[in-house]
């Protein structure tokens, strides 16, 4: 998936509004200094817009249903995301009817696995901006996923949700002071692969009970993790699923599964390289509808956001809802 691919055909509307929803605390406080550098170009091409800088965390998903509930079918909001994975995830999440949103992005977070998924790391926010306002998104239209845990609460994703140590990490980075750090000197990558070799050695490894659309029930022994992608990249950039799109309706299951802690490790540089496809203990398929059962409780994540500890996921994929400027 690269922009070339998005075809954008669009001739933008200048009497459009558009709503940028901006995380200043992103890259642990940087984000504001990217944002004064996009309102720049937002004023040399007099575009209209209004600008919601968030004041706490958990502020974009209420900025994003205030907006949302303002648009129509025939009258979309034009909302545009200026942040990190965790601020994209917050608006998914605040959207009322996603018929009445059209979506832009400018990812301006630490470790941007959306952006990557979506082949724009050799972009800068800047160009994105720019290639947005010139409508090369047009038309765009991403799959997102929906994991309902065992009390019925919906979490959308855009990269990912899944049980397990990529969950447990999650959980880790978000208070992890070893992040604010790494992040301030430029490798907040490095954050999630230190804790996973960590969580690899410390949490107990599950039964787990794993169904794939209309596919018999499969029983998962010693199971480590077990995740909907619908991007190829989680975690600061880990190829978990390298062949997933987020544009053909379907979700990748990744699962690793029957390895000791010991084996788990010397497994893991081939999962960093994305070349675990095919090997002995890795379950990688694609699906639309995925339900996992599992013995003792794990913990749930959906775009690195931590949602509790389950017993009972159900993971979806809901085709093409999210559709860009
Ligand atoms: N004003 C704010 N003060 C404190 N936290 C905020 C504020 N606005 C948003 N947040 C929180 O900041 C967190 C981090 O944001 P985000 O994930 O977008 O950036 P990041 O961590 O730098 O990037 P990435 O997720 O791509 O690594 C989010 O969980 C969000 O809830």
């Amino acid at each position: 998936m690269n922009v070339e691919k998005m075809n954008g055909k669009g001739t933008l509307e200048m009497n459009q509004v558009y709503h940028f929803i901006v995380n200043t605390a992103a890259r642990t406080g940087k984000g504001i200094f990217a944002w004064n550098e996009l309102e720049e170009i937002l004023m040399q091409r007099q575009i209209k817009y209004e600008t919601h800088l968030t004041e706490y965390a958990g502020h974009a998903k209420t900025l994003a249903r205030e907006l949302s509930e303002k648009g129509t079918e025939s009258d979309p909001v034009y909302l545009v995301i200026v942040g990190g994975d965790g601020t994209v995830n917050e608006v998914l999440n605040g959207i009322v009817n996603f018929k009445n949103v059209r979506f832009g992005y400018v990812p301006n977070g630490s470790a941007n696995d959306l952006a990557n998924g979506l082949g724009w790391f050799k972009f800068d926010a800047k160009e994105i901006l720019n290639k947005l306002l010139d409508g090369e998104y047009h038309g765009f239209a991403m799959d997102l996923g929906c994991s309902t845990d065992e009390s019925g609460n919906k979490n959308l994703f855009a990269i990912s949700s899944g049980i397990g140590i990529d969950a447990e990490v999650c959980k880790a980075a978000l208070h992890s002071k070893l992040k604010k750090f790494l992040n301030a000197i430029h490798l907040g990558g490095l954050t999630y692969k230190l804790l996973t070799i960590h969580k690899l050695f410390t949490m107990p490894h599950v039964t787990c009970y794993l169904k794939l659309d209309d596919q018999p029930e499969k029983m998962i022994q010693k199971g480590i993790f077990a995740v909907g992608m619908n991007q190829p990249v989680e975690g600061g950039g880990v190829p978990m699923a390298p062949k997933a799109v987020c544009t053909d309706g379907k979700l990748t299951l990744c699962c690793v599964y029957g390895y000791s802690r010991f084996r788990a490790f010397f497994v893991l540089p081939s999962l960093l390289a994305g070349k675990h496809e095919g090997k002995k203990g890795f379950w990688i398929e694609s699906f639309s509808k995925a339900t996992i059962r599992l013995e003792s409780a794990m913990v749930l994540h959906a775009d690195g956001e931590y949602c509790g500890e389950q017993k009972h996921v159900c993971i979806e994929c809901l085709p093409g809802i999210m559709k860009f400027i």
